[in-house]
């Protein structure tokens, strides 16, 4: 995490003192950092390069950036102006993507729920391709392009059953969850999808969860896939692209096994794939995570030092109506003041192992736990690994507005979403006549 970085004791993200921008902006604040996107999605790029079929012309690699981990168009313009794609489960992120100067024809949409309205949106903006998640979904995507007189992308999200060894909540391509065509069911599906008069069959697809740190699930899930699409391909239907979807994890700094780095992953993904056989099929990733979670952190203030009999707590500014990750998943994340204060406490600073806490009315309202630090009222802390599933997770409970957004380039600061204001929060509610 080389943007984010100290000077004397003082946390800058690039060439910007992150004390200024809380004392500029106030607090709960996010800040992202330009530089650090560009670097992951680089990764990305060198991971292909390195692969076996770098050279060859008729194998494309396609990366698609997950809007849900983030969809401020701010850092979504960042990645459209770096020439990426975009993964979208709404009609909403879809509009967030065009805003930021993104394409539709660079845009796959995915989610196991799609509405009428939202693929009657997606097909006249005209996206690159739909994931498809069950065979009702298939029958209504047909009804809809058919009413608007086109013929729909398609692949199937194809549920592989393998273990991503990660968090329960956040896996995805086990049996048990609702996600995908179940795979024992997924040959018939495209015989079927195949003879929709307003589909088109492109692909395959699947995601079998996130925050993943090995990159053995994954070839797994694809040794499935590809037997399934020399089956599918047997019967007639031609498959140009195989997604392997998201879910690479990041390093939270809590000591447990670090994800094998970006460029190794993609290198042994491309290169498994292209192992299996002769044929060169596109392959697209669909990456949030491990492109947005390095590169943003948020700021929050000590209003109280609470010392207890069991537990010390640090309450602060922000809560898990802007961060949830942690009541959530019980997610670590790295917290740090944001200037370091000397080892020996000065008067009324209080050096403790505190529970750091968030003002919302809920037990579970907690950041950190059972960390070390050395806390002074109105210190500022940096919550590490908070670009992704951060604000785009943040909610008003409590009737709290949700954070700034920043987005630091080298020297400047950008505000990229200003805080909301309370007025905002009731604005469209209505008292009783
Ligand atoms: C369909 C799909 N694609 C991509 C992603 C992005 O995952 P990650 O942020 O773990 O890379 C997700 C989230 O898990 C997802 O559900
Ligand atoms: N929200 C989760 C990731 C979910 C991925 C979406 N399919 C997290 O914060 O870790």
């Amino acid at each position: 995490m080389t943007h984010f970085h100290r000077q004397a004791g003082t946390l800058f993200v690039e060439g910007v003192s992150v004390s200024q921008l809380a004392q500029q902006h106030g607090t709960p604040l996010y800040v992202y950092s330009r530089a650090a996107l560009a670097e992951a999605w680089e990764a990305y790029a060198a991971g292909t390069a390195l692969a076996k079929r770098h050279s060859d012309p008729n194998a494309k690699v396609k990366v698609h950036v997950a809007v849900k981990a983030n969809s401020n168009i701010g850092v979504l313009s960042v990645f459209a102006r770096l020439g990426a794609g975009f993964d979208i489960v709404s009609a909403g992120e879809l509009a967030r993507v065009l805003a930021a100067g993104g394409q539709a024809s660079d845009t796959v949409f995915s989610g196991v729920g799609k509405s009428a309205a939202e693929m009657r949106y997606a097909l006249q903006a005209g996206v690159k391709c739909f994931n498809v998640e069950s065979l009702p979904e298939l029958e209504r995507l047909n009804a809809v392009a058919g009413e608007l007189g086109v013929r729909a992308p398609i692949s199937l999200r194809v549920n592989p059953d393998v273990n991503p060894k990660t968090h329960p909540y956040i896996s995805t391509g086990l049996k048990g969850n609702k996600f995908g065509v179940a795979f024992s069911e997924a040959r018939k599906a495209y015989a079927t999808a195949s003879k929709m008069p307003n589909l088109v069959v492109h692909g395959i697809d699947c995601h079998i969860g996130s925050q993943i740190t090995e990159t053995e699930p994954y070839l797994d899930a694809i040794d499935k896939v590809l037997e399934l699409v020399d089956e599918i391909e047997s019967d007639g239907t031609p498959i140009q692209h195989i997604d392997v979807g998201g879910g690479l994890g990041i390093d939270y700094g809590d000591g447990g096994s670090p994800p094998p780095k970006t460029a190794d992953f993609v290198r042994t993904i491309l290169d498994h794939i292209d192992d299996h056989s002769t044929k060169r099929r596109d392959v697209w990733f669909e990456p949030g995570r491990s492109l947005l979670g390095n590169s943003g952190i948020l700021l929050t203030t000590v209003e109280y030092l609470k010392p207890g009999e069991e537990k010390n707590f640090a309450i602060v500014d922000a809560a898990m109506n802007d961060l949830s990750r942690p009541a959530l998943y019980q997610a670590f994340h790295r917290v740090e003041p944001v200037i370091s204060r000397d080892p020996d406490p000065e008067p009324g600073v209080l050096a403790r192992t505190y529970d750091i806490v968030g003002p919302v009315c809920e037990s579970g309202d907690w950041l950190a736990r059972d960390r070390e630090l050395l806390l002074a009222p109105g210190d500022t802390l940096a919550v590490f690994s908070a670009g992704a599933y951060g604000f785009t997770m943040a909610s008003n409970y409590n009737t709290r507005p949700r954070a700034a957004e920043l987005l630091v380039d080298g020297t400047e600061a950008h505000v990229v979403r200003e805080r909301e204001t309370v007025a905002q929060l009731f604005a469209g509610e209505r008292v009783l006549p």
